[in-house]
């Protein structure tokens, strides 16, 4: 990995990174050697597996990574990179020793159970393990309720069905008593299947673990169908979100279109980040106008929202409208605001925008005479509880057998993730520190005002303002990144 003089390590108690040549940087997860000495290996039981082992060079190399920007140019730096996921020849734990466990925390996602199924049987069929345990309701249950055994017989149909079988929860996250119970059960395999919450409580039960000196590997897998997990590509179920979407787009369209001047609203969900409304609104093309929390816009005058309503309704006599969960609700602040009203978990509760944006244009339009007919359709708890999708499931699968993997080399206080098309163990900071969000300045967003024909409800200072802003740009996209993005700047100029 370059040469010797110009690679530097660096382990501090939150990061393990390590430099070489040419601009590379490592951002390493953390090991179980990196506080327990003299741990024994054990060979790979995947070597004697009749599945794998026709595999040539199943086994990862240790020294793999993965960048995190495909879209270079010649002179730039080879950048940051992580830890590729994947079997390793070594192992630091035999299968007759580990007492496994898993636990899924905060809102629910479409492939939830097909995590949960692919972990157990990874252990089990990869790896011998028997000993696999179930927490139940989220975090709290690791000091309020009994585990439930799993097996691939218990788990073997639970992917054909949405939430969790192992129930969710938010809030009730209390590290000493999680840890305690850990420690008391003698459960040495963590694997928390959950959000932007849940892997910051993560990261502290894997520094109180450390603090403790236990062997024990916590491992995170990203859930959220809002998408706003930095760094990964995109998260399991969101592909599920986007295509059931288009169900209410449909029912909504078809409402309009049999109406004079009808107009149907669709709220999806998305609390800071538009995703599933941007990528449902470019796959369906009968949506004409998609808002989210990202793009802020007006209601009256000229530009504003209600002049384009009725623009819209004059040229077709029809319009579908998709609002994210979270848009304009600066907006609606001023007139109903809960307040600091939070959800267990802390997360600041949201007044219900597509309601409100429904009656603000129906007043606009009964103040000014107009005809409207107005059907609003709120499908966010029907899309998010369905079982996730072939393509879903598949990710989900390789998402749960990358973790184990890692889990069984002797890594810890990792994210699984899919960087660039490739499973990667990512450390927990680089996860908690920001989030996802649509950057309007993106090609993307341009994709999205092109298919809609929307305005874009900023003015020429505020385009400026948000170019400047430090959003991380989509990882969605076909490969574009934080340069390419600079290129399509330009290119706008
Ligand atoms: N900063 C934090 N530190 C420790 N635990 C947290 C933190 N934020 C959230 N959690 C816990 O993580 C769990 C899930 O969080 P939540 O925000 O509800 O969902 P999600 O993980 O989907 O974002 C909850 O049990 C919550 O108590
Ligand atoms: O009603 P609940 O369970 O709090 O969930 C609503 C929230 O769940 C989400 O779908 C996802 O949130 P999480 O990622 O925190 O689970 C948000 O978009 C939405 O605001
Ligand atoms: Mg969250």
């Amino acid at each position: 990995m370059g040469s010797e003089q110009n690679n530097r390590a660096v382990n501090s108690h939150m990061m393990k990174v390590e430099t070489g040549d040419y601009g590379y940087v490592l951002e390493d997860v953390p090991h179980l050697t990196d506080y327990i000495d003299q741990l024994p290996t054990y060979p790979n039981p995947l070597r004697s597996n009749p599945a794998y082992s026709v595999v040539k060079q199943y086994f990862v190399n240790v020294d793999d990574t993965v960048p995190q920007k495909v879209v270079v140019h010649k002179d730039s730096p080879r950048g940051i990179h992580f830890r590729r996921a994947g079997p390793r020849q070594k192992v630091y734990f035999s299968p007759d020793e580990v007492h496994a466990c898993i636990v899924t925390c905060g809102g629910l996602c479409p492939g939830l159970n097909t995590v949960i199924r692919e972990i157990v049987c990874a252990l089990y069929h990869m790896y011998g393990i028997t000993r696999v345990s179930g927490i139940e309701g989220g975090y709290r249950g690791f000091y309020s309720r009994n585990t439930i055994p799993l097996t691939p017989k218990i788990v073997n149909d639970i992917h054909k069905r949405g939430g969790t079988v192992l129930g969710t929860s938010r809030g009730g996250h209390d590290k000493m008593k999680i840890v305690d119970s850990i420690q008391d059960r003698g459960i040495n395999q963590v694997y928390i299947i959950g959000g932007d919450g849940t892997q910051k409580g993560a990261a502290v039960i894997f520094e109180e673990v450390r603090r403790r000196g236990l062997k024990v590997a916590i491992a995170g897998i990203p859930k959220t169908i809002d998408n706003d997990i930095p760094v990964i590509d995109k998260s399991f179920g969101f592909d599920t979100a986007v295509e059931e979407a288009q169900r209410a787009i449909n029912a909504a369209h078809v409402e309009a279109e049999s109406a004079e001047n009808g107009v149907g609203v669709v709220k999806l969900m998305g609390r800071y980040s538009g995703f599933i409304a941007m990528y449902a609104t470019l796959a369906s093309r009968d949506v004409d106008l998609c808002l989210i929390p990202e793009s802020p816009f007006y209601l009256e005058g000229e530009g504003g929202l209600f002049e384009y309503v009725e623009k819209r309704l004059k040229e077709d006599g029809h319009m579908v409208i998709v609002i994210a969960e979270g848009a304009g609700q600066d907006l609606l602040d001023k007139e109903q605001s809960l307040g600091n009203a939070q959800d267990a978990s802390g997360n600041k509760l949201l007044a219900d925008n597509g309601l409100w944006i429904s009656q603000k244009i129906k007043d606009h339009f009964a103040r000014n005479k107009l005809q409207l007919t107005l059907k609003y359709i709120d499908p966010t708890y029907m899309i998010r509880a369905i079982p996730s999708n072939a393509s879903d499931n598949v990710y989900c699968t390789l998402l749960a057998q990358s973790c184990v993997h890692g889990a069984m080399a002797g890594y810890t206080g990792y994210t699984s993730g899919l960087v660039n098309g490739r499973q990667t163990y990512i450390p927990f900071n680089r996860i908690n520190e920001q989030r996802n969000h649509v950057v309007i300045t993106d090609r993307m967003w341009a994709r999205l005002l092109s298919s809609t024909n929307q305005p874009s409800f900023l003015c020429k200072i505020a385009i400026a303002k948000a170019k400047e802003e430090d959003f991380p740009p989509t990882q969605l996209l076909d490969g574009e990144n934080c340069n390419d993005e600079k290129i399509s700047n330009e290119d706008d100029k």
